[in-house]
C-alpha cells in the first residue's frame, strides 16, 4: 500500500505544479480527474496528455477541413434557392410540403391547423369545410333522410376536429424529389418582432450547379396551391402587418365566381362593361396601345347610391374572366403615396383593382388643397427620428400606431393620379373605382385615362325588381340537397337516368339494377316536371311581386334582404310586401328627418 502511494504521487508529480495549474485552466477539473485516474486506475494522464492533445488538434483540424470542404462543396456544387415569409412562394412550398408523404415519417415537424400563421389565409378553413361533406346526408323530410338536429349534431361533432397540416421544423430536412436528393433548411430569422413571431427564411439545394429540379418543385409546389383554388375568383387585400412594415398585398380568400347573371342590371350596360373588358384584354389591343404609345391601361367608375350592385358587378366579372380581385381601402390613414405606388408596382400583369368607396377618402379634396407635402415633411422627419431608434422595439411600434391614428386622411388626390397614370404607373391592369358620390369627385379623376367607362347604377325598375326575385327563388341545379356518397352507391347512381342506361343494364343482365334505374328515371322526370312547374309559378309570382314594389325607389340589396326572410314562402313575401315597402318608406323618412 505504502509502495503504491510513493507510486502515485510520484507520476501526479511527474508534472510541475505550474504546469497542473495551466492545464486546470484549460481544462476545468483537471487535477481531480487526474488524481481520480492515478488513485483508481494507476494511470498517469499527464504521461499520455501529448498524445491526447495531438488527438484533440486533429479532431480539431479535421472538423475544419470538414467544415470547409462542405463550404465548398455548397458555394461550387450545391444550388440554393431562398425563399422569404413575405413571398407567396412560401405559401405554395408549405401548403405543398404538408401534403408529401413523407412529412408523415418525420421526427421534427412543425404541427399546426394552417401550414402558415402569419401573412395570408391559405383557406384551410374552407377545405376543412369540404373534407367529409361527401359523407353526410343534408336534413330533409325524406323516410331515409336525417332531421335538421341530426344533421347539425354530426355538422358540429366533425367540426370540433380540424385537420392538422405538418410542416418541417427548424433546422435541415433530406427529402426525395422526382429521384433527386434534395434538402430543405427552415432558418428562424431573429429580428422577429412580437407581430411576426415566426420571421423565418427557407433554403432548399440540390447537388450540382444546375438548380433546375428545384426551380422544378417550386413550380410544381405552385401549380398544386393554384389547382386548389379551381375556378375560384382570388381576393387579395392591399394591407400591412404592423406599422413598421410597408403595404403589401395579402391573399384574403378564394370565393366561388357569382354568375354574371345574378347581377340585376340594364343588359345593355352589362354587355359593353363586360365587352369593353374583353377588348383591353385582346392581345390585339396591348400590341396597338404600345404601337401608339399609349398607356396600356383602362379605368372603370361604378356609380350610384349604396346596394345597387357595384362590388357585385366587379365581382362578376372577375370571376368570368378569371383574373384576381385586389382590394384598397384608400380611407387607410397609415396610405401614403409610396405605399400606394409599391402596392401598384406589385400588381401582376393582369387583374382587376378594386378601390372602393373612393369618395370616403381624402382624394375628394381637390389638387390645389392638397396638404400632401406638409405630410410628407412630417413623414421624412419621422423617418429620420425611426433610422436611429430600434424598429423592433413594440414600445416603438405602439408610439407608430398612435402617431398615425393621430395623422390626417392618409392618401391625396395628387398621389392617387400619380400611381393611377403617372408616369411610373402600372400597365396591364383594370381599375374600378367605386363611388356613391361621383359629384364629389375632382374632374382630374375622372377625365379619360383614368376613368374609360362609368356605369350608373341606381334604384331598381319594375324589370329588375322581377329579376330579383326569380333569380331568389328559382331553383338552382346547387340547391339540390347534397346525399351521402354512401347512399348514393346504394340507391344506384345519382346521375340523371335515361331510356339509354336502362336498356343497358337489362342486357347486361342486371334485373335488379333495371328496376333500381326505372325507378329512378321516372323521379327524374317528375323532377324534370315539377321545376317546370315551378318555373312558371315563380315568374307569374314575380309579376305581381314587381307590381306591388314601386318602381325607383327600393335598391337592389333592400329588395334581397326583404326576400331572403321570406326565401323558402314566395307567397308570403308578396302578401307581406306591401305592408314592407310603407315600413321602409317610414324608416326613410324618419332618417332623412333626423339628419334635417
Ligand atoms: N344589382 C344587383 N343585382 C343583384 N344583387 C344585388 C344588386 N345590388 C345589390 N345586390 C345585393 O346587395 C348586396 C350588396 O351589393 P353590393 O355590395 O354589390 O352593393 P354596392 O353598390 O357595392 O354597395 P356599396 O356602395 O355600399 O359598396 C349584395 O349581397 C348583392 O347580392
Amino acid at each position: 500500500m505504502a509502495e503504491n502511494i510513493s507510486t502515485t504521487s510520484s507520476a501526479t508529480n511527474s508534472f510541475s505544479s505550474t504546469d497542473t495549474a495551466i492545464l486546470d485552466t484549460l481544462i476545468p477539473g483537471y487535477s481531480l480527474i487526474s488524481r481520480f485516474v492515478v488513485s483508481r486506475f494507476d494511470i498517469d494522464i499527464a504521461s499520455y496528455l501529448q498524445y491526447v492533445i495531438l488527438l484533440a488538434t486533429f479532431g480539431a483540424s479535421f472538423q475544419y477541413l470538414i467544415w470547409y470542404t462542405m463550404n465548398v462543396l455548397e458555394r461550387y456544387f450545391v444550388s440554393t434557392a431562398e425563399i422569404r415569409l413575405d413571398d407567396e412562394i412560401f405559401n405554395y412550398f408549405m401548403y405543398w410540403m404538408s401534403r408529401q408523404p413523407h412529412m408523415s415519417k418525420t421526427n421534427r415537424f412543425v404541427a399546426g391547423v394552417k401550414t402558415n400563421g402569419y401573412w395570408s389565409d391559405d383557406d384551410s378553413d374552407d377545405e376543412d369545410d369540404e373534407k367529409g361533406m361527401d359523407e353526410l346526408d343534408e336534413p330533409g323530410s325524406g323516410e331515409n333522410e336525417p332531421t335538421f338536429d341530426e344533421y347539425w349534431a354530426k355538422l358540429m361533432g366533425r367540426d370540433k376536429y380540424r385537420t392538422l397540416r405538418y410542416t418541417p421544423a427548424e433546422g435541415r430536412h433530406f427529402f426525395w424529389f422526382r429521384g433527386r436528393p434534395l434538402m430543405l433548411e427552415r432558418q428562424q430569422q431573429h429580428q422577429s418582432t412580437r407581430y411576426v413571431l415566426n420571421n423565418e427564411t427557407l433554403f432548399i439545394s440540390c447537388l450540382g450547379r444546375n438548380p433546375t429540379i428545384i426551380k422544378e418543385l417550386l413550380n410544381e409546389a405552385q401549380q398544386s396551391y393554384v389547382e386548389r383554388d379551381g375556378n375560384r375568383t382570388v381576393i387579395y387585400r392591399g394591407q400591412r402587418l404592423y406599422a413598421s412594415r410597408p403595404f403589401a398585398w395579402y391573399r384574403c380568400m378564394a370565393r366561388s365566381p357569382r354568375p354574371l347573371s345574378t347581377v340585376v342590371l340594364d343588359q345593355t350596360q352589362k354587355d359593353e362593361f363586360i365587352s369593353d373588358i374583353k377588348e383591353y384584354l385582346h392581345p390585339r389591343t396591348r400590341r396597338w396601345y404600345s404601337n401608339r404609345g399609349i398607356p396600356y391601361r383602362r379605368g372603370y367608375l361604378l356609380h350610384g347610391p349604396p346596394g345597387t350592385g357595384k362590388t357585385s358587378l366587379c365581382f362578376a366579372a372577375a370571376g368570368l374572366l378569371g383574373l384576381k380581385l385586389f382590394l384598397l381601402n384608400l380611407d387607410s390613414k397609415a396610405l401614403d403615396e409610396d405605399n400606394l405606388s409599391s402596392l401598384f408596382s406589385d400588381l401582376p400583369r393582369r387583374c382587376i383593382v378594386l378601390l372602393e368607396d373612393v369618395d370616403t377618402a381624402g382624394v375628394t379634396h381637390s389638387r390645389g388643397t392638397d396638404s400632401s407635402d406638409k405630410i410628407k415633411e412630417e413623414d421624412s422627419a419621422e423617418q429620420a427620428k425611426e433610422a436611429g431608434g430600434d424598429s423592433n422595439n413594440p414600445e416603438n411600434e405602439k408610439e407608430k400606431e398612435k402617431k398615425e391614428e393621430a395623422k390626417p386622411n392618409g392618401i391625396t388626390l395628387s398621389a392617387l393620379l400619380n400611381v393611377i397614370d403617372g408616369v411610373a404607373a402600372s400597365e396591364g391592369r383594370i381599375l374600378v373605382m367605386t363611388t356613391n358620390h361621383p359629384e364629389k369627385l375632382d374632374a382630374a379623376l375622372l377625365r379619360p385615362g383614368r376613368v374609360d367607362m362609368s356605369i350608373q347604377f341606381g334604384h331598381t325598375t319594375q324589370a329588375d325588381i322581377k329579376e330579383l326575385f326569380t333569380s331568389i327563388y328559382t331553383t338552382m341545379e346547387g340547391d339540390l340537397p347534397r346525399v351521402a356518397a354512401s347512399r348514393r352507391l346504394t340507391n344506384g347512381t345519382h346521375k340523371s337516368v335515361t331510356n339509354g342506361s336502362i336498356h343497358h343494364a337489362y342486357t347486361n343482365g342486371q334485373a335488379e339494377n333495371k328496376e333500381k334505374l326505372q325507378q329512378q328515371f321516372e323521379k327524374d322526370q317528375e323532377t324534370k316536371i315539377r321545376l317546370q312547374e315551378l318555373r312558371v309559378r315563380i315568374s307569374r309570382l314575380a309579376l305581381e311581386f314587381a307590381s306591388i314594389v314601386p318602381n325607383n325607389e327600393f335598391t337592389a340589396a333592400e329588395i334581397q334582404g326583404y326576400l331572403l326572410n321570406h326565401k323558402n314562402a314566395p307567397e308570403a313575401a308578396i302578401s307581406g310586401a306591401e305592408v314592407w315597402v310603407q315600413g321602409i318608406r317610414e324608416k326613410k323618412r324618419a332618417q332623412s328627418n333626423l339628419i334635417a
